[in-house]
């Protein structure tokens, strides 16, 4: 539907705003698009049949599109943290001032349904330099936006996106005041989930690590130990499940107290935490292999510890790990893995096995038919 002929926003004054007025003139693929609508009231919206979903603040899905449009606001804000916003929505908020609380001025940019760009920040002039720049000294009333800022060149820098000095000041302020401590941990994973898919995660890391916020929210990643984190995750190639095993590759060095603790501190989801501590695993178990190879007993103990039987989707991506340090050993793991996968506990049942005799008989010869390949090549 063209927006001209939408009779639901007919006469209303309407703006495309934030990521999509952005990505179009990025010419990077533009995701959902949200409006911001001035000069009217909730009930005006909800007469012309928009739903209305904000909580805490005014948003309504269109009734046709279910686009996102948002009454222009501003928003100061009270104490720590996220909770303590106050908005103002009313029809005398204008848009530049809707647009003033926004975090950089390339998320700052409006457009109205004729095309025509709104853009009182020099959002486009920062998006020509390639840089993210704060709108306002606002900026730092919401810590969030140090993670946005590294979420985002995570994203775009590869195009040559880097961070204006002086929003780089405000960042350092934040993290060094101890506010993006203050941060809830659900926010800090969205932001680190999401960057863990673009295309260059490292670059959300170190601008964290820069400003010294990821010594705040993942002290086991923060530098001296980056560097070698940031090198593991490098290899991860894409495909399925490229963010999880990406965040396993982080702490795969790191002992497991410190994987606890980092993975705590950011309410990493469970198979995040579980995929980390296989990776820290299966890298032990390459030290401890080490020169001693063809190894059944310890290649059998890492299947088990893996829990490679019932969770058999977990051996490749850690065979393309280890792959990347040891690729003989990986070769002989994949192999053993072959062969012993093919044991099933029914033909032992078959034989008369029960019980605890049954597994012991099946682990006992899943070993010896890797015992046996390992010494056949
Ligand atoms: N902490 C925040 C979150 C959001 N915004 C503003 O709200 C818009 C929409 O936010 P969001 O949908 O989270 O991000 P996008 O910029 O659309 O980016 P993405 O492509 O990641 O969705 C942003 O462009 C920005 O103007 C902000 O100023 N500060």
């Amino acid at each position: 539907m063209s927006v001209d002929s939408d009779t639901a926003i007919e006469g209303l004054d309407v703006y495309l705003v934030g990521g999509a007025v952005r990505d179009a003139r990025l010419g990077w693929p533009v995701g959902d698009r949200d409006w911001v609508v001035v000069g009217t009231t909730p009930e005006e919206m909800r007469r012309r049949g928009f739903q209305s979903v904000g909580r805490d603040f005014p948003v309504f899905l269109h009734p046709v599109t279910h686009e996102e449009y948002a009454l222009a606001r501003t928003e100061r804000k009270q104490g720590h943290g996220y909770t303590g916003f106050e908005i103002h929505a009313s029809p005398d908020v204008t848009l530049e001032q809707d647009l003033a609380r926004r975090d950089f001025t390339i998320n700052a940019m409006a457009e109205k349904p004729s095309g025509e760009l709104v853009d009182p920040y020099g959002g486009e002039r920062d998006l020509d330099a390639r840089r993210l720049r704060h709108v306002s000294p606002a900026f730092v009333e919401d810590p969030l936006r140090v993670l946005r800022a590294a979420r985002f060149l995570a994203r775009y820098r590869q195009l040559g996106f880097g961070i204006a000095p002086e929003t780089q000041a405000l960042m350092r302020q934040l993290a060094a005041s101890g506010e993006v401590g203050y941060l809830v941990a659900e926010r800090v994973w969205t932001e680190t989930g999401k960057a863990l898919g673009e295309v260059d995660p490292g670059a959300y890391f170190e601008t964290l690590d820069a400003c010294g916020a990821l010594a705040v929210l993942m002290p086991p990643l923060a530098t001296p130990a980056l560097a070698t984190s940031l090198e593991r995750m490098s290899d991860v190639t894409d495909g399925e499940d490229q963010a999880l095993w990406r965040w396993a590759r982080l702490g795969e060095h790191l002992d497991d107290e410190s994987i606890t603790a980092l993975n705590d501190g950011v309410k990493a989801p469970n198979a995040f935490r579980e995929a980390m501590r296989l990776a820290a695993l299966s890298r032990r178990l390459r030290q401890h292999i080490g020169g001693v190879r063809r190894n059944a007993s310890a290649i059998m103990g890492w299947l088990d510890a893996i829990d490679a039987w019932r969770r058999p989707e977990r051996v490749a991506p850690l065979l393309a790990l280890i792959a990347h340090d040891d690729g003989a050993l990986a070769d002989d793991l994949a192999l053993a893995w072959r062969l012993a996968s093919q044991i099933l506990p029914r033909a032992l049942l078959e034989e008369g096995f029960q019980g605890p005799a049954l597994g012991q008989e099946l682990a006992r010869r899943r070993e010896e038919t890797i015992r046996e390949a390992l010494e056949t090549l």
